[in-house]
C-alpha cells in the first residue's frame, strides 16, 4: 500500500546510548533503518545526521535548537528518552508540526532512591570520611554525624520525584516539608512550607526537584543559600541551571553548608571521554555524580520501551497521547479506511478547506479527529478511498495554506 513514508524508508536516529530496549521495540514494530550512537554528536554532525532522520531519540545532552530543527526537513517526531525536555526547543518543534514525547515516570524511582541514599551519606559525613580513608587517614568520630530520624527534609518541587522522596524519607522518620508553585496534595505527613524561604530556613536537608524553566534558573543563589540553616545540606538532581554553582562552592568553603550532593551541572561533558570541570571538584564533603540520577538499568530499560512505543504509535497510527508540545489525540484503528494526517497552523478557515476538499472529491469521511492548541491544529481523517485517491488527497491537503505537515499513514 502506498503511504507517504513506507516503514522500510523511515530512518530512526538514536543518540546518547538510549537503551537497547528502544532499538528492539522499533525492530519489533517493523522499523529496520535504525542508526544508533553511544554518545551525543557534535553540533555540526547532529545537524547533518538529523537532516536525514524521520524520528530522533535523545537524552539530556543533545540540544535540539530551532536552527537544528528547521534544518531537519524530514523529521516527524522527537523522543526524549528521559523526563526533562528543556534540551529541545519545544515551540520551534510545534511550529514545524513535530510532536515531542518523553518518559515522565520511568526513572523517577531511581532518582528518589539516589537522593535518599545521598541524604543519609551526607548526614553521616561519609563523603569526607571515605575520601580521607582513601588517602590513608582515619577519623573515628561521631562529630558532625547524624541520624536521618527527626531531621527536616525540604523538597523543592513536589512532583513525581519529590513526592516519592517524601514517602521514602518519612519511612526513615524524617519530617518532610515541601515547596511548589502549584497547590499539591501532601502525601503522608508532609506539609507545605509557607514559601521557599520558609523551607530553606527550616530544613536540615534541602533537595531540588524542579524542571528547568526561566523561573527556576538560578533559583538557589547566594541569597537563598545564606537563608539555609548553618550546617545544612543541599542536594541537586534536577538541572544544573537551578543552582548558582559558584555561590554553592562559596557556601561550602565558608562551612555555612556542611555538604552537598550534585548530579547535574550548568555545563556537563558531552560524553564519557570528555573532562569534567566544576568549582566543586576536590571538595571532600561533596558527592559528585555524572548526571546518573535516572541511570539504572531498570529505568533505562523502561524508558526505552516507553518512548519507543510512543514514537511507534505516532508513526504507525497517528496518536499523540502524552506529547509535551502538541495537541493530543488517541486514535482507534480503522484498518478498512485510509488514514490521512494534516498538521496546520491554527488559523481560521483551514478545517473548512480540508472538509471542502473531501466533499468536492465525493470522498466519504469514515471518521475525523481534531485537536487544536492556540498555535497548531491536528486533524486525522479516515476515509474510504483507494490508493490513488489517497495520494491525490494528500497532495491537495499539502497545498492548503497554513499546512505544516500532511501524510498518508495507511
Ligand atoms: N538527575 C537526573 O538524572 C534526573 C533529573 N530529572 C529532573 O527532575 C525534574 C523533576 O522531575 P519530576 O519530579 O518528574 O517532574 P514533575 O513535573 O513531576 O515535578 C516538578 C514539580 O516542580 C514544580 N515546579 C515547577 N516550577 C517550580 C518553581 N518555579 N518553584 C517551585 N516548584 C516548581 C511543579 O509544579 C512540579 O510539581 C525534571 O524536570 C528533570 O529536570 C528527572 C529525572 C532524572
Ligand atoms: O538519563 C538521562 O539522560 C537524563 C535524565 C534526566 O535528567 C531526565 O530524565 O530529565
Amino acid at each position: 500500500m502506498k503511504t507517504s513514508y513506507p516503514k522500510e524508508d523511515i530512518k530512526v536516529l538514536l543518540l546518547e546510548g538510549v537503551s537497547q530496549s528502544a532499538v528492539e521495540s522499533f525492530r519489533r514494530a517493523g522499523y529496520s533503518q535504525i542508526e544508533f550512537h553511544e554518545k551525543s554528536l557534535p553540533e555540526a554532525e547532529l545537524k547533518a545526521r538529523i537532516a536525514e532522520a524521520h524520528i530522533v531519540g535523545i537524552r539530556s545532552r543533545s540540544h535540539l535548537t530551532k536552527d537544528i530543527l528547521e534544518n531537519a526537513r524530514r523529521l516527524i517526531a522527537v523522543g526524549c528518552f528521559c523526563i526533562g525536555t528543556n534540551q529541545v526547543d519545544l515551540e520551534a518543534a510545534r511550529a514545524l508540526g513535530v510532536p515531542v514525547f518523553n518518559a515522565p515516570y520511568s526513572n523517577t524511582r531511581s532518582v528518589a532512591e539516589l537522593v535518599i541514599a545521598e541524604a543519609i551519606m551526607l548526614l553521616r559525613g561519609i563523603p569526607q570520611k571515605n575520601a580521607l580513608c582513601h588517602r590513608g587517614g582515619w577519623t573515628k568520630s561521631a562529630a558532625g554525624s547524624f541520624e536521618t530520624r527527626d531531621k527536616v527534609l525540604g523538597i523543592v518541587g513536589y512532583g513525581h520525584i519529590g513526592t516519592q522522596i517524601g514517602v521514602l524519607a518519612e519511612a526513615l522518620g524524617m519530617r518532610v516539608i515541601f515547596h511548589d508553585v502549584e497547590t499539591k496534595l501532601s502525601l503522608g505527613n508532609a506539609r507545605a512550607a509557607s514559601s521557599l524561604d520558609d523551607l530553606l530556613e527550616r530544613a536540615d536537608v534541602v533537595t531540588l526537584h524542579v524542571p528547568e524553566t526561566p523561573a527556576t534558573k538560578l533559583m538557589i543563589g547566594a541569597t537563598e543559600l545564606a537563608k539555609m540553616r548553618k550546617g545544612s545540606l543541599l542536594i541537586n538532581a534536577s538541572r544544573g541551571t537551578v543552582v548558582d554553582i559558584d555561590a554553592l562552592a562559596a557556601a561550602l568553603r565558608s562551612e555555612h553548608l556542611a555538604g552537598a550532593a550534585v548530579d547535574v551541572f550548568p555545563v556537563e561533558p558531552k560524553g564519557n571521554d570528555d573532562a569534567f570541570v566544576s568549582p566543586l571538584v576536590g571538595m571532600d564533603n561533596v558527592i559528585l555524580t555524572p548526571h546518573i540520577g535516572g541511570s539504572t538499568l531498570e529505568a533505562q530499560d523502561n524508558i526505552g520501551i516507553e518512548v519507543a512505543s510512543k514514537l511507534v504509535r505516532y508513526s504507525d497510527n497517528g496518536s499523540t497521547l502524552s506529547a509535551v508540545n502538541f495537541p493530543e489525540v488517541t486514535l482507534p484503528e480503522h484498518p478498512n479506511s485510509r488514514r490521512l494526517l494534516h498538521i496546520h497552523r491554527n488559523v481560521p478557515g483551514v478545517l473548512s478547506r480540508i472538509n471542502e476538499l473531501f466533499s468536492a472529491g465525493n470522498i466519504n469521511i469514515d471518521a475525523q479527529f481534531l485537536q487544536t492548541d492556540p498555535q497548531v491544529g491536528y486533524v486525522v481523517i479516515d476515509v474510504s478511498a483507494d490508493e490513488a485517491q489517497a495520494a491525490i488527497l494528500k497532495d491537495k491537503l499539502a497545498a492548503i495554506p497554513g499546512t505544516l505537515r500532511s501524510r498518508v499513514l495507511y
